[in-house]
């Protein structure tokens, strides 16, 4: 070997290792493992990806299928995001209870995960809730608009009449300077979206950047106790491709079907369940971020996704409560 090839590989192991330690340290400062600051900080990498798309891709690159809200993608997985998590999560804790994993051996220890899971995801879906839904009134991402200014607009009548009968068109709604159609600023945004008016004019928190990063927080956090490592994943995987190929030696021997088979390595590698709809997750967010919105609503969103991950998982860590963590 030569001496610059050894001295080049002298330096990149002295960086790799500095950054190891660094990245130790950091994470040890916060209660956190190394994996869950990578994960935690590959939505901000998303972020700097989907801007750094937008600013040097050409018009036709940016402006395609992705960039429709009525794809399939955003209409039937981000649109009922909460539903595919619960689906997904549900599906992994059924393989995990069934797979005989050494942390829930005991039918004690099988009731204390499936209690903990169970507060967790009612804290988690009850912030989902909060933010997009429903908080004692318009959602928190609604009211954000509202405070700041933003109001539903260029509502016409004959939309109106239809929705809000009688005296409760007057109730919610006011005539627009225009003289031509009606605003109000006490409805949600959906509403709006059904009203067919505009909803303009204030900070618009991006409720597609929380529920992404909130789902994808959720179920990384919920699932990466019973993770083994990426060699067993990897190879997991590969050994199902290459079982799904082969044409079995003994033909009259009664093979397994190749449904037997997958069903087989679902239980054996429950989190391929979460690793598909992380990743949909993670691609359906860079399009948001280099589609839609402005840079300080995406920003708000994620914060709120932060912001739930943190009082489930993390303050629960730093006080040194062990009550909901398993
Ligand atoms: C130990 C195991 C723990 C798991 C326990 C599970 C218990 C299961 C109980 C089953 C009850 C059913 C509950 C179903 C829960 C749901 O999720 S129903 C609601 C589904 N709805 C959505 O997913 C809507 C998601 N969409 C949005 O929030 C918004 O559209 C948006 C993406 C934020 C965008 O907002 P816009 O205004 O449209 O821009
Ligand atoms: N990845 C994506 N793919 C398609 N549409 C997206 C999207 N991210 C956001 N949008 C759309 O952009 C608008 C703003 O999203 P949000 O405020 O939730 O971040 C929404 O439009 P609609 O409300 O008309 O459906 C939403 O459907």
């Amino acid at each position: 070997m030569s001496s610059t090839v050894r001295n080049n590989d002298e330096l990149y192991n002295r960086h790799y290792n500095i950054l190891h330690t660094r990245m130790k340290q950091f994470s040890k400062s916060i209660g956190a493992t190394s994996g869950e600051v990578l994960f935690l900080g590959s939505f901000v990498l998303n972020f700097m990806l989907g801007k750094l798309i937008h600013v040097f891709s050409s018009q036709e690159a940016v402006y395609n299928y992705y960039n429709d809200k009525r794809n399939i993608l955003n209409q039937f997985f981000v649109k009922k995001g909460w539903a595919w998590t619960t689906v997904v999560i549900v599906v992994f804790y059924i393989l995990i209870l069934r797979s005989k994993h050494p942390k829930v051996q005991s039918q004690q220890e099988k009731i204390r995960l499936l209690r903990n899971g169970l507060i967790k995801y009612s804290i988690m879906t009850f912030w989902w809730v909060l933010f997009t839904q429903w908080c004692f009134g318009l959602p928190i991402m609604d009211k954000v608009f509202v405070w700041t200014g933003g109001k539903c607009q260029k509502v016409a009548e004959k939309e109106l009449l239809r929705h809000f009968p009688g005296a409760l068109k007057d109730k919610f709604f006011s005539p627009s300077s225009d003289g031509e159609s009606f605003e109000a600023s006490s409805i949600t945004s959906y509403t709006c979206r059904k009203l067919k008016g505009a909803w303009t004019g204030g900070h618009d928190p991006s409720g597609h950047v929380f529920l992404l990063v909130h789902s994808s927080l959720y179920l990384f956090l919920e699932t990466s106790q019973f993770w083994g490592s990426w060699p067993s994943f990897f190879g997991s995987a590969r050994n199902l491709c290459g079982k799904l190929r082969r044409v079995p030696a003994d033909q009259s021997a009664e093979p397994k079907s190749k449904l037997a088979q997958v069903v087989d390595f679902f239980h054996g590698t429950p989190h391929f369940i979460v690793f598909l709809l992380l990743s949909l997750w993670w691609f359906m967010l860079l399009m948001t971020n280099i589609y839609f919105h402005s840079l300080a609503e995406k920003l708000v969103g994620l914060l709120f996704a932060y912001a739930g991950a943190l009082l489930v998982y993390y303050l629960p860590r730093y006080l040194g409560s062990s009550r909901i963590s398993t």
